[in-house]
């Protein structure tokens, strides 16, 4: 880990509870004070479960492009900010791979959250089939440029989530050189828009991430935090994955 703030998010998806928000807030009560920041992004519903503490931040997993009107079933940047989120991940690859969510809507999502005064945690990441043909760095180039190539000034309000998408929910994580080198990559390839915040921004990993593994990631370099889907969902996990981060 480095200079910069560890971020360690759990993103529930759409999974937990009521009663998991509590078992949450109780157990990351009893870690001790440190620098690293602890974000939970439940389902939006469960929002209002977890009482205000100074342990941890709540986020949304996704925003609408669309400041108000006619969208049924969708939640606005102002009304998430409202509800005690943060943070909002954007452009997670199972909102791009199901959710139709372009290059286009998540530069509008973007765009939404910042000037909601959310912090976007904006996600990147390659298919099996592009790293198997050694297109990953290709990849996430294009991705990149299609946020930040037009507007450089969302990039020193972003957080970077670098999740390889063979890697999520398969129980198979990106070694921590592989991770390192994609994250390397990414900031390098940031400093073009704005040297400056490419430095600064935080670029967290994410993909089977669990409190074995955690260690060696977090102790690479580049590596801000994680981005933590399934180990999230157990209290003491996550605790544990978070207590790392404060030791790397
Ligand atoms: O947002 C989290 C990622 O999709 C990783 O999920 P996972 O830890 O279950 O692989």
């Amino acid at each position: 880990m480095t200079q910069r703030r560890p971020l360690i998010a759990a993103n529930w998806k759409m999974n937990g509870s009521c009663e998991l928000a509590v078992q949450c807030c109780e157990t990351l009560s009893q870690l001790p004070a440190s620098n690293t920041e602890i974000l939970i992004c439940p389902p939006v519903i469960f929002l209002n479960d977890f009482p205000k503490s100074d342990r941890y931040q709540l986020g949304a997993q996704n925003v609408s492009s669309e400041v108000s009107g006619a969208f049924t079933g969708e939640i606005s940047a102002d009304m998430l900010a409202a509800a005690g989120a943060s943070y909002v991940i954007i452009g997670h690859s199972e909102r791009r791979a199901l959710f139709g969510d372009t290059d286009t809507l998540v530069l509008a999502k973007t765009k939404r959250a910042i000037a909601a005064k959310m912090t976007p945690i904006v996600c990147f990441g390659e298919t099996l089939t592009e790293r198997q043909q050694e297109k990953t760095m290709q990849v996430l180039a294009q991705h990149l440029d299609a946020v930040y190539a037009a507007h450089p000034e969302l990039l020193q309000h972003s957080v970077i989530a670098y999740e390889p998408i063979w890697a999520i929910g398969t129980g198979e994580t990106a070694s921590p050189a592989q991770a390192q080198a994609v994250h390397a990559f990414i900031r390098t390839y940031l400093k073009k828009y704005d040297d400056a915040a490419a430095s600064k921004v935080r670029i967290i990993y994410g993909g089977s991430v669990n409190a074995e593994n955690c260690a060696a990631l977090f102790a690479q370099p580049d590596i801000d935090g994680g981005l933590v889907g399934g180990a999230s969902l157990k209290p003491a996990e996550f605790a544990a994955i978070c207590l790392s981060a404060q030791d790397s």
